[in-house]
């Protein structure tokens, strides 16, 4: 399984980061050898370079410590061949947990939310009754174990987020990929987040420290109170702007402002690139996503979008998985405006 090999030296300093980047996978044993230490990641994982340190395919032993793997809870509950449906991965959203209970399972549901509750020492277990949808990208939850609780504090790295899970979007699986945006803003740029929800990307830039203002504009107004007060709570709030509206709008007056424009709506961003393109400075980077099978389809759309100016890609991830073969893709894309901002380019092999 998936493992960080790091120096002894290192090690509780990268145990940290992990553990607070939810990134550690705890059914599994730490080990040890006279100059590293092995520690277990989950398979989802996606680890910032360390230097001295290494991802390794290891075998890791079965952590006593946890009370049970989540299907052993449940083994004399529900029938044998009812277990090997259910979808292990589940999403921890600070006291919250939601999980994804295949229809045929139903009936099960309160059981295995109980099951879900002693497994994570949560406070609430929310099955999934929905994909996200409509504008707000927000799911329909049903309560299914613990108490009707669901707005919560999350934590991932140094942020902390407080959320209403039933009235704005969040997902903790995008923990690594805020981390990988805010350590690319430099000293004094300005950021706009055109999709901002309850402010995660946001903060993740305030909390890196380098940006002099960060716009974060969603079209939720729960989101956007949502943002002051993770502002706040961040001690974010002289740097972050919260915008409440369709960010068209708050763009119409406004050109060639933004060092950093972070674009996470992935099913529809390509609506938006227009917007952003004028947006950007000279030089700027366009952090976009789309849901797609291939790098090729995001980068063409962005770069049509930009012509005439110029596109040279910086990085690209498959940041999570949405559907068998279909990725939500993370692109990192300069834009330059003037030749004589052209220096030599390294774009990124597709
Ligand atoms: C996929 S969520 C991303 C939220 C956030 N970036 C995160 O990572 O948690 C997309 C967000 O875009 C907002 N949104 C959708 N259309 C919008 C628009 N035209 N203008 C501003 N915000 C919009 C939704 O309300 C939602 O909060």
């Amino acid at each position: 399984m998936k493992g960080l090999k790091v120096p002894k030296k290192m090690a509780n300093d990268i145990i940290k980061m992990l553990v607070a980047g939810s990134l550690l996978n705890r059914d599994y044993r730490i080990s040890r050898d006279h100059e590293h230490v092995y520690i277990p990641l989950r398979e989802d994982a996606r680890i910032p370079e360390i230097d001295g340190a290494e991802i390794v395919d290891r075998e890791f032993k079965e952590s006593k410590r946890s009370p049970a793997r989540f299907t052993d809870i449940l083994k004399s509950k529900i029938p044998e061949d009812a277990l090997a449906s259910i979808r292990r991965s589940f999403d921890i959203i600070g006291d919250t947990v939601i999980l994804e209970i295949p229809e045929e399972l139903h009936d099960y549901r309160f059981t295995i939310g109980e099951a879900a509750l002693e497994f994570t020492g949560r406070k609430a277990v929310y099955m999934k009754r929905s994909g996200v949808k409509g504008v707000t990208r927000t799911r329909e939850l049903e309560l299914i174990a613990g108490s009707a609780l669901s707005e919560t504090i999350h934590q991932e790295y140094g942020s902390r987020i407080k959320v209403d899970i039933k009235d704005v979007y969040f997902s903790p699986r995008l923990a690594n990929e805020r981390e990988t945006v805010a350590a690319q803003v430099k000293d004094g740029d300005v950021v706009l987040d055109m999709f901002a929800g309850a402010g995660p990307f946001a903060i993740a830039v305030a909390r890196h420290g380098r940006a002099s203002r960060i716009y974060a504009v969603d079209i939720n107004p729960v989101a956007v109170r949502y943002i002051e007060e993770n502002a706040r709570l961040n001690h974010a709030e002289d740097v972050i702007v919260a915008v409440e509206g369709d960010v068209r709008e708050f763009l119409r007056d406004r050109e060639c402002f933004a060092d950093h424009i972070i674009m996470n709506l992935p099913g529809s961003a390509c609506e938006f690139l227009d917007d952003a393109i004028r947006a950007v400075r000279d030089g700027g980077v366009i952090h976009y996503y789309e849901f797609a099978r291939d790098f090729k389809t995001p980068v063409n759309r962005l770069k049509d979008a930009a012509r005439p100016f110029q596109v040279e890609v910086l990085d690209m991830r498959r940041v999570k998985s949405r559907s068998p073969g279909v990725w939500h893709m993370g692109i990192d894309a300069r834009i330059r405006k003037t030749a004589s901002s052209d220096p030599e380019k390294s774009e990124k092999s597709i």
